[in-house]
């Protein structure tokens, strides 16, 4: 059965502190009509991205510069590009759980230290070997950051500057004429249209980034071809505006990287592929392999498009994220649409006041008349749906900031905040609703295995057995809020998917007596028949959660990946859960057979 540990490395990923809002794969539909009709450029001018398959092309738009578009048509599952990242570097809480080569987590017989700066780790010498390039270039900077640092939780750089120092160096090294230097330059920058907020953001990091060069002043940095601060602005600026968070197959993240021919691709908050890192080689040599899967049937012609925010998050909150980060504002179908149609956005959505099952979209303003889009009710508790949104949000602010410094404080923040929003109407996809479930669900089950080990009395049984139940019910909302925003065989989707298969599989400290019928599903809180169920009807729902998990991740991370790492565990999974199913029916068989016979009259 599955175990809480793996259910828990879920939530420590989410521990990164990243420097930067790299891209994080995300959401859902292509929104090619927006962008004004591709013209053609030869992307062989120059000798570049000469590993992008052929059966994909680099076209520009005057909206959206240089894109990536399709020549044939795509499936959905299919791997439409993959390559290895020119720059990749854990975040600082990775550094000596993961291999800093392969990216992957630590072997049987444990990772080894780099004797020098003693800050890396690797799996073993093939792995250091093949970092050498790179961390040779880093060492002595690390050593020499270490030794200057006033604290121990600052002794090293955080992942941007690593990886910015990892860019500078190798690109002298490989030299301004070489294909590394040239792709890396060609990526775009903002620096002559940034924001106020992000140019303070980069002085911060360009001050960081000379003192972790080991350079007494700005000027020093024309040895590395930066002549200016225009110049170091510009670096700056295509690392922010074209790096990505790396994960792990389960979308932990993990670090930040860097591939020029993927940051070619533009965004849309419904986009029609992802970017996902399914480790699907059996080589650690060619890990970390970061592949653009088509979530949607892609026509020919057709731009790729992936999502560079959290597509779950309204309209307002990725407009503001996209324009900070990548100086935009998106005009994407799902951007445009908002309001214009009765069909109510599912992540600003609230339930008819008159409960005939419709919705309404959520108030901003007191004076706003908002009505259910099938009834027509008017919704009158505005003030209070205003009052519980800007609660929520501020809560979630509160809770997340919290969850690793006092996961206790934020678990019951989270605890305290979702009935209040789901008494005030909100629907489990709308925002800060989901962002809320999702948090919780974390939680809870970071939390479970303690309580499970205290499995001797049977008090203890009953409080492991009820915390584990409201584990299920918040991974439940989290899906049903998850299934609402993103498409299908997304792989948010089919990781919350498997995560809820996996709690219904573990086993139950305390099972019910009284059986739920099989068929309930975990999406509908029915009073006649209570969620989650237990015992065997509990199995053949962790089951059939599971197949939709594996479907949906055949998709999200690609078949010809087999689902990925996550989609071949759960594949396992699935057999072992058969079994044990198997053997519960003969149970029942057997027991039937054992009946003494009713005596005729
Ligand atoms: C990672 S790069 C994508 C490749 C870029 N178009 C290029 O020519 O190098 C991100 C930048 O592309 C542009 N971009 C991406 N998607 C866009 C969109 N939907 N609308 C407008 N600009 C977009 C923005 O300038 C953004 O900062």
């Amino acid at each position: 059965m599955a175990s809480f540990a793996a259910l828990r490395t879920s939530r420590h990923g989410k521990e990164t502190k990243s420097y930067v809002k790299s891209h994080e794969s995300d959401a859902v539909v292509s929104h090619v009509s927006s962008i004004s009709p591709p013209k053609q450029e030869d992307h062989d001018e120059n000798g570049l991205f000469n590993y992008i398959p052929k059966s994909l092309e680099i076209r520009s738009s005057d909206e959206a510069g240089r894109g990536i578009w399709t020549k044939g048509i795509s499936n959905t599952g299919t791997t439409l590009l993959s390559c290895k990242p020119k720059l990749a570097v854990l975040s600082n809480t990775y550094l000596d759980t993961h291999c800093s080569a392969c990216f992957g987590p630590a072997p049987p017989a444990g990772l080894q230290r780099c004797t020098q700066c003693r800050t890396v780790w690797y799996c073993d010498a093939g792995c250091q070997n093949r970092d050498w390039s790179f961390h040779k270039l880093e060492c002595a900077a690390l050593k020499r950051w270490a030794a200057a640092a006033p604290s121990s939780e600052v002794s090293i750089p955080n992942d941007a500057i690593r990886c910015l120092g990892r860019l500078i160096w190798k690109r002298k090294k490989a030299g301004a004429t070489s294909e590394w230097a040239r792709e890396i330059n060609a990526m775009q920058s903002h620096r002559s249209t940034m924001q106020p907020s992000t140019t303070e953001f980069h002085a911060h990091l360009a001050l960081a980034i000379v003192q972790y060069l080991g350079l007494s002043s700005p000027t020093d940095l024309a040895e590395f071809d930066i002549n200016s601060a225009a110049d170091l602005v510009d670096v700056i600026s295509r690392f922010t505006t074209n790096s990505f968070t790396l994960t792990s197959p389960s979308l932990t993240p993990l670090g930040v990287c860097v591939s020029p021919a993927i940051a070619l691709i533009n965004h849309s908050c419904d986009p029609n592929a992802v970017v996902v890192f399914p480790r699907s080689s059996e080589s650690t040599a060619q890990e970390p392999l970061m592949q653009v899967i088509a979530i949607k049937p892609i026509a020919a012609d057709e731009e790729i498009l992936t999502s560079y925010i959290d597509t779950t998050l309204p309209k307002s909150q990725r407009q503001q994220s996209l324009l900070e980060t990548y100086n935009f504002t998106c005009k994407c179908t799902l951007c445009k649409n908002e309001g214009l149609s009765d069909n109510v956005d599912p992540r600003i959505a609230m339930w008819c006041p008159k409960a005939c099952g419709g919705t309404s979209p959520l108030p901003v303003t007191d004076t706003d008349i908002v009505r259910c889009s099938k009834c027509k009710a008017v919704v009158t508790s505005t003030d209070a749906v205003i009052d519980a949104v800007r609660v929520g949000q501020e809560g979630l602010d509160k809770a997340t900031a919290l969850q690793f410094r006092d996961p206790e404080k934020s678990k019951q923040l989270t605890n305290n905040l979702i009935p209040i929003l789901l008494s005030t109407g909100l629907t489990p996809s709308t925002h800060p609703l989901l962002g809320l479930s999702r948090l919780q669900q974390s939680l809870l089950i970071s939390s479970l295995p303690s309580i499970t080990s205290l499995t001797s009395s049977q008090e203890e049984r009953k409080a492991a057995q009820d915390l584990l139940d409201e584990a299920i019910r918040s991974a439940s909302r989290s899906v049903s809020g998850l299934t609402a925003v993103l498409h299908e065989g997304h792989p948010v989707r089919g990781i919350a998917l498997t995560e809820l298969g996996k709690l219904l599989a573990v086993d139950e400290p305390s099972p019910k007596e009284a059986q739920q019928p099989a068929d309930a599903h975990p999406h509908f809180f029915s009073k006649a028949a209570p969620f989650p169920p237990s015992g065997p009807p509990r199995l053949k729902l962790a089951y059939t959660t599971l197949m939709r998990a594996r479907e949906e991740l055949l998709i999200g991370f690609g078949k010809a990946n087999d689902g990925g790492e996550v989609g071949r565990d759960v594949r396992e999974a699935l057999v072992a859960i058969e079994k044990e199913l198997g053997v519960w029916k003969q149970g029942v068989q057997t027991a039937i057979q054992d009946q003494p016979k009713p005596e005729k009259r």
